[in-house]
């Protein structure tokens, strides 16, 4: 079944960490042509614009070390309905980011319609902290973990019942800054990592053929998760969290490429394009020519 139509939604959030202007992320990669890229592609094409997002008070909730957590938990209770109706509607969701945070409400409307929803993180990071584990209180480093139900009961609890996502349904491309209770999680859980390290040994041709093979035997849809921290800050330097030895846009490109071949990947987001920390709008180029790639954009 290949994609007949996508809708853009974008939630302009910076909150579920501390470097303002990723609320920016979907103006930036509109500008750089998004929706004209996709028209070009024989799919339909719909955008629906952005979410409101609320204005934090005060940064802290009470009782809790979770930054803006009731505002972040109420845009992505408002994603997740969005995400759900869309896919209700019989097109394939496409959510432009905003911090990762939004991942939670994401996946929260995909997983209504799975019983056993994959998920590619793409990302430097593993985003698996909880409350308890957690360096920094940012919500952007924990909607893995939210996603299979772990941490914050005003987050976990988001559009339907836990855990959206089983860990034996994820696998993570491209780690290499992870916190030790992640690490923890990983072990425990049994979570498939391709590090940067096994992407330098068996190359992102192997690391992909594997990945699909392992996630079409086992889900009934996959969401991929696209942090763009996940490329190489050389690549895509507006990012909120750049960590530097990353995948390089040649090989994201190939990555895509080969999604596209697979036709697997049923929703996606493209997270973390911070145009304030960007040059010349670079970030949310790569972004846009990974997402032409995804939907089957090629050369000749
Ligand atoms: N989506 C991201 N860029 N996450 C970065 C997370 C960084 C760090 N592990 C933290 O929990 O704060
Ligand atoms: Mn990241
Ligand atoms: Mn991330």
């Amino acid at each position: 079944m290949s994609i007949q139509k996508i809708s853009v939604i974008g939630l302009p959030m910076d909150l579920g960490q501390a470097r303002r202007g990723v609320d920016m992320g979907p103006s930036a990669i509109r500008c750089a042509g998004i929706i004209e890229r996709l028209e070009h592609l024989n799919i339909e094409v719909e955008d629906l614009g952005d979410i409101t997002v609320g204005r934090p008070e005060n940064a802290n909730d009470p009782g809790t070390n979770l930054k803006n957590l009731s505002l972040v938990a109420a845009s992505n209770s408002e994603l997740a309905a969005r995400v759900d109706e869309i896919i209700e509607s019989g097109s394939f969701p496409l959510v432009l980011g905003g911090d990762h945070s939004i991942a939670i409400g994401t996946l929260a409307g995909v997983a209504k319609h799975h019983d056993n929803v994959g998920v590619i993180w793409y990302d430097a990071h593993g985003d698996l902290n909880t409350e308890d584990t957690s360096p920094s209180g940012n919500i952007h480093g924990m909607p893995l973990a939210v996603s299979m139900g772990l941490g914050h009961p005003d987050l976990i609890h988001i559009h339907g019942s836990f855990p959206k996502v089983k860990p034996e349904n994820i696998v993570i491309i491209g780690a290499r800054s992870l916190d030790e209770g992640e690490k923890e999680l990983i072990r425990d859980k049994g979570i498939k990592v391709y590090t940067m390290h096994e992407i330098d040994r068996i190359g992102m041709t192997r690391v992909m053929e594997e990945c699909i093979e392992y996630l079409r035997e086992r889900t009934d849809g996959v969401h991929l998760s696209l942090d763009l921290d996940g490329v190489d800050p050389a690549d895509a330097p507006g990012v909120g969290t750049p960590v530097i030895g990353g995948i390089s846009y040649r090989e994201s490109h190939l990555a895509m490429e080969m999604l596209a071949e697979a036709d697997l990947i049923t929703s996606a987001e493209f997270v973390e394009v911070n145009p304030i920390l960007d040059e010349r709008n670079k970030t949310a180029i790569v972004a846009v020519a990974l997402m032409g790639s995804l939907f089957g954009e090629k050369l000749l």
